[in-house]
């Protein structure tokens, strides 16, 4: 399965100065390139604006109509009582720290390659942005002993076992979340049978916002819904990550140690035909302290075909594609991808 989701990602091909980030412990000065012009709303760095996502208790009897209040409303939650072990994750964070703190030169020798899924690089998002994010990430779409091997010829199994257990414990709790979302709006087993099964997309992302000189310039990673049916995240204890809500604007995610975010994702929006939203979210950056984030990305198999869940009589709003066809239509198109699958005029939500 995992090969099929990198083969989707193999049909588009990113240009080098795409994936190799920035040595950025030697920038005492933000560096133009990486320079963003700079918007109103981006005086709220790192201010929590009063509203803000709902917790929500997993094992809270009312949690399936919070979450579905939760997606309507923002496209995201935090989640407590998940039931990941915190030192797994504090451990996730731990590799990512002894990886990405490596030169350069050392990292390298795990980059992505063009048209491949995994390893080390910048956000696949970059192309369509004229400025760099001030960002570097390590994507996981199977094993990634052989990427950790060229780092780490003969300290590489630790990292893997610790990555591999913590995707295991993702799917699982994803599996949970996937059967209440299904729940909520109705959809049957019978169109979900890949639920619960090894046929399903996953990926891990491990990100890392270097400390920044001037961070209210700069950019950890730029305004995107993520394509999944949704994501969960999990936020060191600097924060950073920001959620776009209609009226309201950017509001920050304050991190919790043992609570995750969860983010709705496209398949989502297209399969609850617009009922649930894709939450639009960007990572701001400070001058204190680097921050890091772990993402799982979790959704149906390529081949399954997202169709928009018509109910009462209602319209589709979207046309009926496979996940496949949708990666190819976001790598080309980015924000504009929901839009061009829209049955409504000049609509994309
Ligand atoms: O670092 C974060 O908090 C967000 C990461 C993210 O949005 C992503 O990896 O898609
Ligand atoms: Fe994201």
């Amino acid at each position: 399965m995992n090969t099929t989701l990198s083969e989707a990602y193999r049909d588009h091909p990113l240009h080098l100065q795409h994936i190799i980030p920035l040595e950025f412990s030697s920038f005492r000065t933000l560096p133009d390139s990486h320079a963003w012009p700079q918007s109103n709303d981006d005086n709220d760095h790192l201010t929590s604006n009063g509203s803000c996502i709902p917790i929500i208790d997993l094992k809270d009897p009312n949690a399936m109509e919070e979450i579905g209040l939760a997606c309507e409303k923002w496209g995201a939650f935090q989640l407590k009582n998940h039931g990941i072990p915190l030192n797994l994750i504090e451990e996730v964070h731990e590799e990512a720290k002894r990886l990405f703190s490596l030169p350069s030169k050392e990292k390298i020798k795990a980059l992505r390659s063009a048209g491949g899924a995994t390893g080390y690089g910048s956000a696949r998002i970059s192309p369509f942005f004229p400025k760099f994010m001030w960002h570097e990430g390590f994507t996981i779409m199977g094993s990634p002993s052989n990427d950790v091997k060229e780092i780490w010829p003969n300290d590489y199994k630790y990292f893997c076992d610790i990555m591999e257990e913590c995707q295991k414990q993702m799917k699982t709790l994803a599996e949970k979340i996937t059967n209440i979302i299904f729940n909520i709006l109705g959809i049957s087993k019978e169109q979900n049978k890949w639920v619960g099964s090894n046929n399903h997309c996953e990926a891990l992302q491990l990100n890392f916002y270097p400390c920044c000189p001037d961070p209210k310039k700069a950019m950890g990673l730029a305004p995107h819904t993520d394509t999944s049916l949704f994501t969960i995240l999990h936020q060191s204890q600097t924060s950073g990550l920001q959620i776009f809500k209609e009226g309201v604007g950017y509001t920050t995610v304050d991190p919790h140690p043992n609570t995750l975010v969860v983010n709705t994702g496209d398949i989502l929006h297209i399969l609850s035909n617009s009922r649930f939203r894709c939450s639009l979210h960007r990572v701001v950056v400070n001058d204190i302290r680097d921050r890091y984030s772990v993402a799982y990305f979790y959704g149906p198999p390529v081949d399954y075909l997202v169709s928009p869940l018509v109910v009462d009589g209602s319209l589709p709003r979207f046309r009926s594609l496979t996940v496949k066809d949708y990666i190819g239509i976001k790598a080309k198109n980015l924000e504009g991808a929901l839009s061009l699958i829209s049955t409504l005029p000049h609509d994309g939500n």
